[in-house]
């Protein structure tokens, strides 16, 4: 493991911590600490700006970072306004020197705000990775550990590869955790001074060595415990994490547990749970059962029949509360949970599709029973049972880092949610050229196929016309619909969804081209940046289709955000139906269906969508505190034993 530095003196890293050997926050700083740091930064913006707009033009070279004194400095002075110009300016040039283009100044202010613990909001497509390099440089040369955290291996690998040459310049080291690192790739990673990985990979790994070497507290135990284990932690501690697509990892996915499991034998029969799915498959919907959103509920109905059902089921499962609880669990698997939308099949295993990202997630599982009840209704083998080692939410992990920077194109929405959360406040900063986005409004369908009907007609006219097009839809399974529709009309649209995993960067390679119809689940959504034709360009860029039934606000601006990026030109419609999604679950049925052929710009349309997209966002805020509420008092009884972060 590489020394932490502890072992040379912690640097003196204004605002922060004194970093120790493994060092954790024992409680996140208190919601008033978002405004202290609001003030702070609304304070020292004109002077930062002031210095960095007198260096331009100067004869700083970045070359001069490589000095021992500038390291002195930032350790010394930390993440100061003036000192923090200097830096960031000289980073600059790095940056123009192998990637050839200079960082503007809202990219150097967001590096700023983040290492003075504030997360930033960039709009889409204004280079946050570049930004995210310049605060994680400068905090590395200060002789912070960094860790850079995207939302999955692809832009992890991506940005570590592109940015590995510019750390290299300056004398840092660099590397990068996927799913796939092994044991000694992932500890040479953590031995960086910058280490880019999916945050999953580093809650996993952080649980890991929680497992080994207990809680990391730095404590005469810990460090004897670490001392017989004849191995070190993987991670150097929790010092500063800079979080790509924060409102993603914080918001969409805080309500996940994290769970480190093992194998452990199958402690439910494989007939009783066939039994369990054959009664459930003889039920039907709206007379036996209810599905209400994500939960399945019996009527009155299915439970008066419930007591000869379990009579046939072998003791002790015949038992009247397990049995209810295993038939709700089998009608989930044979009605609620649907192929190639909430799970694929791969190799001959359920996988669950993460439903924010539309990515396949192998190492994610259904608990209790379900992931088994699952694999038997596509006719699988049966898989291990798992044991729970220990378990984290993306909360309380990021809650105990000493400095939590992180940026997005989509954090208004959420701002007041991460203040009280992390005491963090949110920087909106301004684009760096104006917007050339068109928007084309939103126009509502009676259903789902005339739909898929009006975005492939529309799609069709505009490749014809030499433009690149990006649908976004849903799940993997309207993806493979729309594609179908497509592929009828003698189109061949790309597909990019979470069957594919490694192809990912190739179709995105080939979406900015003339004629192009990409279609893309949320995989699409966040941190994809399609690179266009110049004919695309001429033609007036990328064109999104937003099939957005299901979407909440952020989703939707992460998607139209894929176009008219970096000043190019760029156009966006929405087309939703009023049978499903957010329309259909939120307004009363009359009132949706009175949307249905309005003219694309209608206000109505448009302020009834918000309304309800608000709605489910205010559910989500409020499932999001009721579970950190939870994880607290969880932690408190559990400290004494370990197993819980
Ligand atoms: N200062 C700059 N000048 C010119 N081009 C830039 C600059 N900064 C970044 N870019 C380019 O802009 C494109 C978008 O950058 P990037 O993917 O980092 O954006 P983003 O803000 O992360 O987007 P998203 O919100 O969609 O993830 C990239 O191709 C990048 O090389």
């Amino acid at each position: 493991m590489r020394a932490s530095p502890a072992d040379g003196g912690p640097p003196r890293v204004r605002p922060g911590p004194v970093w120790g050997p493994y060092p954790l926050r024992s409680e996140p700083p208190p919601p008033w600490q978002a405004l202290r740091t609001r003030l702070r930064l609304q304070r020292a913006r004109p002077l930062f700006l002031r210095r960095l707009q007198a260096l331009a033009g100067g004869t700083a070279a970045f070359e001069d970072l490589a000095a021992p004194q500038w390291r002195a400095r930032l350790r010394g002075e930390g993440f100061e306004a003036a000192l923090m110009a200097e830096v960031l300016h000289r980073l600059g040039l790095l940056v123009q020197r192998e990637l050839g283009f200079m960082p503007h100044p809202p990219q150097m202010l967001a590096a700023w705000a983040m290492l003075q613990g504030s997360l930033v909001e960039m709009a889409t497509g204004e280079g946050k990775t570049v930004a995210t390099f310049l605060a994680a440089a400068s905090a590395a040369l200060a002789g912070v550990p960094v860790h850079v955290l995207t939302a999955n291996d692809y832009l992890a690998e991506r940005d570590a590869r592109r940015l590995a040459p510019l750390y290299q310049a300056l004398g840092l080291s660099s590397g990068w955790i996927a799913s796939g690192t092994d044991e000694a790739g992932r500890r040479a990673a953590y031995a960086c001074d910058v280490v880019h990985a999916p945050a999953r990979e580093l809650a996993f790994d952080h649980l890991r060595d929680r497992v080994d070497f207990g809680r990391p507290d730095g404590s005469l135990a810990w460090q004897a415990r670490v001392q017989r284990s004849g191995t070190a932690p993987r991670l150097r501690g929790l010092c500063l994490a800079l979080i790509d697509e924060v409102d993603s990892v914080l918001c969409d996915e805080a309500r996940v547990p994290l769970v480190l499991a093992a194998a452990a034998p199958q402690d439910l029969p494989e007939p009783v749970l066939r039994q369990l799915l054959a009664q459930a498959g003889g039920w039907r919907q709206g007379i036996e059962f209810v599905v209400d959103g994500a939960a399945v509920r019996l009527t009155p109905a299915g439970r008066h029949a419930l007591p000869a059902l379990a009579a046939c089921l072998p003791r002790p499962w015949s038992d009247s509360r397990w049995h209810e609880d295993g038939l709700l669990r089998a009608l989930t698997a044979q009605h609620r949970l649907q192929r190639d939308r909430d799970y694929v099949v791969q190799d001959g295993a359920v996988v669950l599709v993460d439903a924010l990202t539309g990515r396949a997630a192998p190492e994610r599982r259904w608990s209790r029973g379900l992931h088994a009840l699952l694999a038997l209704k596509e006719g699988l083998a049966l898989p291990d049972a798992q044991q729970t080692l220990a378990q984290l939410t993306y909360r309380r992990l990021f809650s105990r880092y000493h400095l939590l920077g992180g940026l997005s194109g989509t954090l208004s929405e959420v701002g007041l949610d991460l203040a009280l959360a992390f005491g963090t406040p949110v920087l909106r900063l301004p684009r760096h050229r104006p917007s050339r986005l068109q928007l084309g409004g939103i126009r509502v369908f009676a259903d789902a196929s005339e739909r898929w009907q009006a975005a492939c007609e529309r799609a069709q006219a505009l490749a014809q016309d030499g433009r690149a097009v990006l649908i976004g839809t849903g799940s993997v399974a309207e993806s493979e619909r729309i594609a179908a529709l497509l592929r009828e009309r003698g189109l061949r649209p790309l597909v990019l969804h979470a069957l594919q995993g490694a192809l990912e960067h190739e179709v995105i390679a080939r979406a900015g081209r003339p004629g192009r119809i990409t279609v893309a689940t949320q995989i699409a959504g966040r941190g994809t940046d399609i690179a266009l034709d110049p004919a695309v360009h001429r033609r007036g860029g990328l064109h999104v289709l937003a099939c957005a039934d299901d979407f909440g606000r952020r989703a939707w601006r992460q998607l139209v955000g894929r176009c008219a990026r970096q000043g190019d030109p760029g156009s966006a419609e929405t087309l939703l139906s009023c049978a499903e999604g957010v329309l259909f679950r939120r307004l009363p049925r009359w009132l949706a269906i009175t949307l249905v052929g309005r003219p694309a710009g209608s206000r109505l349309t448009e302020r009834l969508w918000r309304l309800a997209q608000w709605l489910d966002e205010l559910d989500g805020i409020r499932a999001r505190h009721a579970l950190q509420r939870q994880d607290r008092r969880q932690a408190e009884r559990m400290a004494w034993s370990g197993p819980e972060e």
